[in-house]
């Protein structure tokens, strides 16, 4: 791929496998979960995410999503328990979300797509940085929360209210004191797979928990979620939407769930 990739008919998902062959690897995110296929294992712990506000520290407009970046120096915003062992450190969270409200999730559930998809990014402290994790196969954990259209979401609105700041590629803003455990559901019941980065490098290194669950957010919501652009200033506006790569070949995979 001589551009880099995108979500475009010249450099979106289809295209990816050109320049990142692991796009058609054995262990691919994100899937359709099929709830009656999900098998519950009654050794899955309950997920604890315990996440200090004053880490974060910024957002910013990659080009191909918008991304909360946090401080990961210390163990003070982490994920434990659930399917993995050991400490996750939150790095970053960030969305996936459609054009209009009929698309936009990553994974889908019975084939059903939700209008966008929340992913809070953790890597494992046995590795000493995110890189060097984002390449083992027990490198990152990732919480992926869908997001339903109904009532306004008043914690999301705080995020939505820095998009004005970071319009265009490239723009990063601070962003500080924000409680990522407010953008969870009240239940944490969750989904779990062996899978990869949903974006280039797709690299295979991620463990999945998908919560059953969403969270709720507005039409009007959505509408600010597309008002920022895929394209730098100064270059022709192109609105970022559909930001999403569809459902996998689950290749043998077997997904378990937290609940009955
Ligand atoms: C200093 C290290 C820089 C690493 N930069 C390269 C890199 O590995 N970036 C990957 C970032 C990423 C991509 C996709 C997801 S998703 N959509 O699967 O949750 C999560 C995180
Ligand atoms: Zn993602």
């Amino acid at each position: 791929m001589s551009h880099g990739w995108g979500y475009g008919p010249t450099n979106g998902p289809d295209k990816w496998e050109d320049d990142f062959p692991v796009a058609n690897g054995p262990r691919q995110s994100p899937i359709n979960i099929v709830p009656k296929e999900a098998q519950y294992d009654s050794s899955l712990k309950a997920l604890k995410l315990r996440y200090d506000p004053s880490n974060a520290k910024g957002i910013l407009n990659n080009g191909h999503s918008f991304q909360v970046d946090f401080d990961d120096d210390t163990d003070s915003s982490t994920l434990t328990g659930g399917p993995i062992s050991g400490t996750y450190r939150l790095r970053q969270f960030h969305f996936h979300w459609g054009a209009s409200d009929d698309r936009g999730s990553e994974h889908t559930v019975n084939g059903i797509k939700f209008p966008c998809e929340l992913h809070l990014v953790h890597w494992n402290t046995k590795y000493p940085s995110f890189g060097e994790a984002a390449s083992q196969p027990d490198g990152l954990a990732v919480v992926g929360v869908f997001l339903k259209i109904g009532a306004a979401n008043p914690r999301i609105q705080k995020v939505l209210d820095a998009l004005d700041a970071i319009k265009t590629k490239g723009k990063q803003t601070t962003f500080a004191n924000f409680d990522a455990k407010t953008l969870l559901p009240p239940s944490l019941d969750y989904w779990t797979y062996d899978g990869s980065l949903t974006t280039p490098p797709l690299l295979e290194s991620v463990t999945w928990i998908v919560l059953r669950e969403p969270i709720s957010v507005s039409p009007a919501q959505m509408a600010m979620f597309r008002s920022l652009l895929f394209t730098g200033e100064g270059e022709a506006p192109c609105c970022m939407a559909d930001n999403y790569r569809p459902p996998q070949p689950l290749k043998g995979r077997q997904v378990r769930a937290s609940f009955k």
